[in-house]
């Protein structure tokens, strides 16, 4: 996918909803303040992914352990002045969805039944702020609805915030993009009739906002044929309720998950959102110290901290970064290693997305003998296939320590490059190597 070209400060926060960091919440803040009515989320999701060709829906395959779906509920969820967030779904999808929502402790969702259209779920997912069950209560009706597809993962606060309050200001509101397409239209044999100015015209994207009201009008009023065949939401508020939709530029990430390609851009945007910071945690020793404040230069291209043994418990690095670089010259010594899983497990840090720690074992003396590396490898693989389990991705390298000059900076080269590649890649199949830098 293509990433636009923008200096570092006017960066956008996409994909925003992965990690919450201090600016998040002080913009967090920002939005109880300034939505102080109720507002609640429609994500459809009860396709079945026809054109994305494969026997899972889309809205269910897997990035880094977690299901699409996931990824788009936290983009919401995370946000206080949001309230509850209705899923849409097929009802043949019922359990595996009560799954993820117990899986990764998705707290404000409710599981509704779709229909065999995407305006059909959606009509579904409004429904569900009226209707009442023998079983349920009819949810409060909120003032402004959000209407998005489940299989957009990326969707900033800040967009949040500007279409929730056009909606209440305006009673509709969209995101768009600029096209990168020319639209034309053809002829019935298959030749040009006539093109579109692009420069006119706006891709319509998600998401939507609304008055509830309105949209639940429009759709009360809207044909039979609008439900088989429409594909914006934007045009029922406007056809039947008069209601014209003020329109918000979104950024380029805002895309939906369509085809096969869109999935590994999806997971290459969130990969590399999560390689943008590391923790280096350095043992007592001088030369771990130093090799720390060497390999904190080399990485420039991510934000580091060093830190010394035993402070990677604080909640302060844990919140800040999914990244721990271990450094010890210790031989096969993992107790800070071991301490700092236990911590994961304590805080439940690693359950949405897979956290990296790289066991550097700084070698000082000549190779240990051939039965003590192999002892030291089968107890490390032990020990990562265990952790895998809890979603944490132990990798090791060990780096000899060299007193010629050129020598040791190539090692520390090589261990940087690798160091970069497995934080980088999260890849599950390399997890218990030591790797030799
Ligand atoms: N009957 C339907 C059809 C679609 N959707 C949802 O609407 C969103 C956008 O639709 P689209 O990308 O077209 O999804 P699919 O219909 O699943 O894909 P395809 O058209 O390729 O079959 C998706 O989250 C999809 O799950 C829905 O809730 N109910
Ligand atoms: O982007 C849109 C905004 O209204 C589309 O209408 C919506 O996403 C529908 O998807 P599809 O055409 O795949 O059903």
């Amino acid at each position: 996918m293509q990433q636009e070209q923008r200096s570092s400060s006017d960066r956008p926060l996409d994909p925003g909803c992965l990690l919450e960091c201090d600016a998040e919440r002080s913009a967090d803040r920002l939005g109880c303040a300034v939505v102080d009515f109720p507002v609640a989320v429609v994500l459809p999701a009860g396709g079945c992914g026809e054109r994305m060709g494969l026997p899972t829906p889309k809205q269910f395959c897997t990035i880094l352990n977690r299901p699409l779906i996931s990824y788009t509920i936290q983009s919401f969820e995370r946000l206080s002045w949001i309230g509850t967030v209705v899923v849409v779904i097929a009802k043949e999808n019922h359990d595996l969805m009560l799954n993820i929502v117990q899986k990764f402790n998705h707290t404000k969702v409710k599981v509704v039944h779709g229909g065999t259209t995407r305006h059909r779920s959606i009509f579904n997912g409004l429904q569900a702020f009226s209707n009442t069950t023998e079983s349920t209560l009819p949810m409060p009706k909120p003032k402004v609805v959000i209407i998005h597809d489940a299989v957009r993962p990326f969707v900033e606060e800040d967009l949040l915030l500007k279409i929730t309050l056009a909606a209440k200001e305006q009673g509709a509101s969209g995101a768009i993009r600029p096209l990168v397409s020319t639209v034309i239209a053809t002829t019935s044999e298959g030749y040009l009739d006539h093109s579109l100015e692009r420069a006119k015209y706006r891709a319509s994207e998600m998401p939507q906002g609304f008055l509830y009201d309105i949209i639940f009008q429009a759709y009360q009023r809207c044909s039979e044929f609008d439900f088989d065949f429409g594909t914006e939401c934007l045009h029922l508020a406007l056809q039947y309720c008069g209601t014209s939709a003020k329109l918000v530029e979104g950024p380029p990430t805002l895309w939906k998950v369509t085809y096969k390609r869109d999935l590994a851009a999806a997971e290459a945007i969130i990969k590399e959102t999560l390689s943008t910071s590391a923790c280096i945690i350095a043992g007592a020793e001088a030369e771990a110290v130093e090799l720390a404040k060497t390999l904190q230069k080399n990485l420039n291209m991510m934000e580091t901290d060093v830190i010394p043994c035993g402070k990677e418990s604080n909640a302060e690095y844990l919140s800040k970064t999914r990244n721990f670089i271990h450094i010890s010259t210790t031989g096969s010594n993992f107790l800070g290693v071991l301490d700092m899983v236990k911590r994961f497990e304590d805080t439940d840090h690693a359950r949405l997305y897979p956290v990296v720690i790289v066991w550097v074992q700084l070698n000082m003396t000549k190779q240990s003998a051939d039965s003590q590396r192999t002892d030291e490898l089968t107890v490390f693989r032990s020990l990562a296939s265990e952790v895998l389990q809890g979603n944490v991705l132990l990798y090791g390298i060990q780096i000899d320590h060299s007193k010629v000059p050129e020598q040791w900076e190539r090692s520390v080269e090589r261990l940087t490059q690798i160091t970069v590649a497995l934080i980088r890649d999260r890849n599950a199949a390399l997890t218990g190597q030591l790797l030799h830098a």
